[in-house]
């Protein structure tokens, strides 16, 4: 059995983490920890995992929890993870990061975008993106992950087959995203209250968002070209799951056919990337619970515009599911060991 350790095992992500985890075949927990409710059992603090998880909630002990386990995944708020990476890189142990701080290979990007300093700037260039789809090969034999942000996972993987095929001009391409809340965490925040949320739509981080320099930094090595985006995010009143629409201008002129020929070849044998019939469109529910990533695409002949959907859950695919799916990697286990392919419906 693999030990793990969950550093946040109390955020959404981490305890969807949890829930994932407990159904691992080849898992066991070394240690869940959290700052607020050390001393709990994780069900008192989450009554879904009754039953199925008796696991008490730990103060954070770095260095014995390092030694103690196996992999440890870190599911705290940006700049927390650098310390972690520290240990688990000297102790010879392996780290899936569900946050932004190994993400960026230029600490100078990070830092400009997210006003923290890098700390740990001698572990990026061993920190492996983890979207198993694109970096399979460099997640398996790498001991850090930095597991992508929930809007760049369906942003990349809906836009990677036009990039790498050249079949787009790359500085063409916008992303409008919405999400569920459950996207900026547990915390108490204005931003989630449930008044301001409910019956409300609206977009934030206009030309801002910190997921920006993460997407133009992988779409940039799929194109060969450094490219920039334009990227909206929204906020909308429901609870898991994120809808991308992207549009881009094509090189030449083609078909739906053509183009949604070319997403099949690219994505041939991914369990997890579903791209649907022509005249079928992704929803978040459809996606609710899976770890997948469901695309569209329709090339719109009168503008030369291709546009493309895509949808996932921004907990699973967008953050646990796909921790566990690099954990697989890693491992060498069949990549959908502990994940659900079918969502919830409705
Ligand atoms: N929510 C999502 O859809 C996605 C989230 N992510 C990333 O995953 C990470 C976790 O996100 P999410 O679960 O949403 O966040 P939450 O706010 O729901 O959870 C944060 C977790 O970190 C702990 N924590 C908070 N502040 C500190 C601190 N100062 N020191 C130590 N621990 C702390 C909390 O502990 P406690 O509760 O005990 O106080 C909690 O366990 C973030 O980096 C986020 O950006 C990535 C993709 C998608
Ligand atoms: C709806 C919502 O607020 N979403 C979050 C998504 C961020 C996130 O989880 O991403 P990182 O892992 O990169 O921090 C936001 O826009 O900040």
């Amino acid at each position: 059995m693999i030990k793990v350790g969950i550093i946040g095992a109390t955020g959404y992500a981490g305890a969807e983490l949890v829930r994932l985890l407990s159904r691992h075949p080849q898992v066991e927990f070394g240690a869940l920890t959290s700052q607020s409710y050390a001393g709990k059992l994780i069900w008192e603090v989450f009554p879904h995992l009754y039953g199925l998880v008796d696991d008490r909630l730990e103060e954070l002990n770095l260095p014995e929890l390092v030694a103690n386990c196996d992999v440890i995944f870190t599911a705290l708020p940006h700049g927390h993870a650098m310390p972690v990476a520290e240990a688990v890189w000297q102790q010879g142990k392996r780290l899936i990061d569900l946050g932004a701080d190994f993400r960026l290979k230029d600490a100078a990007i990070y830092q400009s975008w997210y006003k923290t300093e890098h700390t740990a700037v001698d572990l990026l260039a061993s920190a492996v993106y983890g979207l198993p789809e694109l970096y399979r090969r460099q997640i398996k034999d790498s001991r850090i992950i930095a597991n992508p942000g929930c809007y760049p996972t369906s942003a990349i993987l809906g836009l990677a087959p036009l990039l790498t095929n050249r079949l787009i001009n790359p500085e063409s391409v916008i992303i409008d995203a919405k999400s569920g809340v459950s996207g900026a965490g547990r915390g108490l925040s204005l931003k989630t209250h449930f008044s301001e949320t409910t019956g409300n739509f609206q977009a934030y981080g206009v030309a801002t968002h910190r997921h920006t320099p993460e997407i133009e930094q992988e779409l940039s090595m799929l194109a060969g070209v450094p490219l920039t985006v334009s990227f909206t995010p929204h906020l909308t009143p429901m609870v898991r799951g994120i809808l991308s629409t992207m549009y881009a201008k094509l090189n030449q002129d083609m078909t739906t056919g053509e183009v949604l020929a070319i997403y099949r070849r690219f994505y041939e044998g991914e369990r997890f990337v579903r791209v649907l019939p022509e005249g079928m469109l992704p929803s978040t529910k459809a996606v609710a619970g899976s770890n997948c990533c469901d695309i569209a695409v329709t090339v719109d002949t009168r503008t030369k515009r291709v546009i493309v959907l895509s949808a996932i859950d921004n907990l699973i695919k967008g953050a646990a599911g796909q921790a566990v799916q690099n954990l697989n990697v890693m491992l060498g286990l069949p990549e959908d060991t502990g994940l659900d392919f079918a969502g919830m419906y409705p």
